[in-house]
């Protein structure tokens, strides 16, 4: 695995739990020595930051049959330009980054290596992720099959066109990190309504963490679990009207669209996506 930040270190440590079944240890390359340091002494990974070795990545892929890319979307071509002459002939790479589309990197790459996008989210570090896969055209079924395999060991997959993968990217890549800004914003408004931190934390998060259980196991649609709780003249629907009001459907066609916007962007895997002051 090439970068093991955010993303790349949440399927990692899906990874390494010890129920899952794959080749160890898993050859991990960071680009800070820093970030290397946290696998010190770990017997199931190597890790190795091309700061200290600069041929790190390209040592990192020789031999192995599955190589995952988790760098910036700007870092993603150069990363696979760099390692194409390491790898093995046969070997599936995979790339998780927004935006840049598989013919990107296929076009660095020699000839017979597949190139899998995947758009995972970082639940996967609890097993619990929701990844989309999409082949590139030099992925056949097998590569698919492998990658597929790869993230069903972290969470679910679902197999969609690589015309869809932004839209993935929008709904469940970023997706957290609506809910998590749902519970900030919640705490905020129970902390107004005069609860201590403490307790605004408390009640949010316990009823975040139980919805989404009874979504998970009671076989009700999210829907139906509303209206379980919106009683007829009751005291919820006051609330769900003030949030139809104010156009929550739109409002997420907007952030949707926003994010989309923001893959296409990327595509173009320009210097000027690249943020100021970043690598
Ligand atoms: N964060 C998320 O929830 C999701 C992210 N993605 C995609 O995942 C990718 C990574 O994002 P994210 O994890 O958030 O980013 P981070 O910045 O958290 O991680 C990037 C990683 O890449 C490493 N790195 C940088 N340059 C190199 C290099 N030349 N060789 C090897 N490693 C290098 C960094 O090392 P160091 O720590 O030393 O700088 C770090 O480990 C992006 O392309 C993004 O689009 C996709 C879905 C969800
Ligand atoms: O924000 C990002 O660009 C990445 C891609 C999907 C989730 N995080």
């Amino acid at each position: 695995m090439i970068g093991v930040g955010s993303m790349g270190g949440a399927i990692l440590a899906g990874l390494r739990d010890p129920g899952v079944a794959i080749a160890r240890p898993i050859a991990v390359t960071t680009h800070s020595a820093a970030s290397a340091a946290q696998f010190a002494g770990a017997a199931d990974v190597t890790a190795v930051a091309v700061a200290d070795d600069a041929e790190a990545n390209r040592r990192a892929v020789a031999g192995a049959g599955l190589v995952i890319l988790a760098v910036k979307p700007w870092l993603v071509v150069d990363a696979a330009r760099e390692i194409a002459e390491a790898l093995d002939p046969g070997a599936v790479v995979v790339s998780v980054a927004a935006g840049v589309p598989s013919a990107a990197i296929e076009a660095v790459l020699p000839g017979g290596i597949a190139v899998v996008r995947a758009m995972p989210n970082t639940p996967a570090h609890l097993g619990r992720g929701m990844t989309g896969i999409a082949g590139g055209a030099s992925a056949d079924a097998a590569a698919l099959a492998l990658v597929q395999r790869l993230f069903e060991t972290v969470g679910q997959v679902l197999v969609v066109p690589e015309s869809q993968i932004n839209d993935v990217a929008a709904v469940s890549g970023s997706g957290p990190a609506y809910l998590f800004y749902y519970v900030e914003e919640m705490i905020g408004a129970a902390e107004r309504r005069g609860f201590t931190p403490e307790a605004a934390r408390q009640l949010v998060q316990q009823t975040v963490l139980g919805a989404a259980e009874l979504l998970d196991t009671s076989g009700e649609d999210a829907a139906q679990l509303r209206r379980n709780v919106t009683s007829p003249k009751g005291t919820t629907e006051q609330a769900i009207f003030v949030l139809q009001d104010a156009g929550w459907g739109e409002l997420f066609d907007r952030a949707l669209a926003a994010n989309v916007r923001r893959s296409e962007e990327l595509e173009g895997n320009s210097p000027a996506c690249r943020p100021a002051g970043s690598p």
